[in-house]
C-alpha cells in the first residue's frame, strides 16, 4: 500500500521548496502547478473552454495562453476566478489521480502531492495525509512580492484569493514551519518523515 500525503500551503509559502528537499530525498512529488500549466497548452480541451470563457483576447500572438493577463483578471474577480477553476480543477484532478495511479504500478510506496488549494477546493479525500507549509503572513507577501516582482495590491489579491493560510493548521495533519533557514525547515520534514515511519 502507498501513503499518499498532500502537501499544501499558500501562495510563495514555501511548498516548492519543500517539494525540491523531498526529490532530493529521493520521494516522488506529483504538482498541480505543473499539471495545470500543461492541461491548458494549445490544443487541450480546457485550452478552447478558456477561449470560449475568457474570448481571443486572453491568447499571446502564438496563441498560447497569456497567464499574466488571465492571472490579473482572476485574482480581481471571484467570479471570474470561480469560471477559470471549474475548467481547470477537472482535468488537472483526472491527469493527478492518473499520475498517481502510475507511480503506484511502478511499486511508489509514499507519493506526494504537491495541492495549493487542496483544502479550498476539498481534494483531502484523495490523499491520506495532510502536510501544510506555512509562513506568517508579513513573510509570504514579502517573498511573494520579492519573486514574483509584484507589487503590493498584486501580491495581496493573489494571497486574498486564498483560505487564510492561519486557518489551514488546524485541518492539517502536521505543520512545517518555514519563517525560518531552509535548513531549519529540513529539519522539521526529517522529523515528520520519522513520526509518520518513513525511512529515506
Ligand atoms: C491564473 C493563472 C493563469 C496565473 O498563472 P501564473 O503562471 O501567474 O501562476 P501559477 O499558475 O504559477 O500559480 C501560482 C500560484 O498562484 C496560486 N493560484 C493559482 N490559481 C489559483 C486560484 N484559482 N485560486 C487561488 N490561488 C491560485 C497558487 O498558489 C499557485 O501556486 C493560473 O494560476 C491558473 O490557471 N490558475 C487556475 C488553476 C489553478 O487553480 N491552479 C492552481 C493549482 S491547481
Ligand atoms: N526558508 C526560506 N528562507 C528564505 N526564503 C525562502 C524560504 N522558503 C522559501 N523561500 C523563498 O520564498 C519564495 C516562495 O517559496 P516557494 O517558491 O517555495 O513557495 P511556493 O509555496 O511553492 O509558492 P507558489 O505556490 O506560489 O509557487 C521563493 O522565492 C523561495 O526561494
Amino acid at each position: 500500500m502507498a501513503l499518499v500525503i498532500g502537501l499544501t500551503g499558500g501562495i510563495a509559502s514555501g511548498k516548492s521548496t519543500v517539494s525540491n528537499l523531498l526529490k532530493k530525498m529521493g520521494i516522488v512529488v506529483i504538482d498541480a502547478d505543473i499539471i495545470a500549466r500543461d492541461v491548458v497548452e494549445i490544443g487541450r480541451e480546457a485550452y478552447y473552454q478558456i477561449i470560449e470563457a475568457f474570448g481571443p483576447d486572453i491568447l499571446l500572438p502564438d496563441k498560447a495562453i497569456d497567464r499574466v493577463k488571465l492571472g490579473s483578471i482572476v485574482f480581481r474577480d471571484e467570479k471570474k476566478r470561480r469560471l477559470l477553476n471549474g475548467i481547470v480543477h477537472p482535468a488537472v484532478r483526472r491527469q493527478m489521480l492518473r499520475e498517481k495511479d502510475n507511480w503506484i504500478t511502478e511499486g511508489e510506496t509514499v507519493i506526494i502531492m504537491d495541492i495549493p488549494l487542496l483544502f479550498e477546493s476539498k481534494l483531502t479525500s484523495i490523499v491520506d495525509r495532510t502536510l501544510l507549509v506555512y509562513v506568517d503572513a508579513d513573510k509570504q507577501l514579502t517573498r511573494l512580492m520579492a519573486r514574483n516582482n509584484f507589487n503590493q495590491e498584486a501580491a495581496e489579491a493573489r494571497i486574498n484569493s486564498q483560505m487564510p493560510l492561519i486557518d489551514k493548521i488546524s485541518l492539517a495533519d502536521a505543520v512545517i514551519y518555514n519563517n525560518g533557514t531552509v535548513e531549519e525547515t529540513k529539519k522539521q520534514i526529517e522529523e515528520i518523515l520519522k513520526k509518520w515511519d518513513i525511512s529515506i
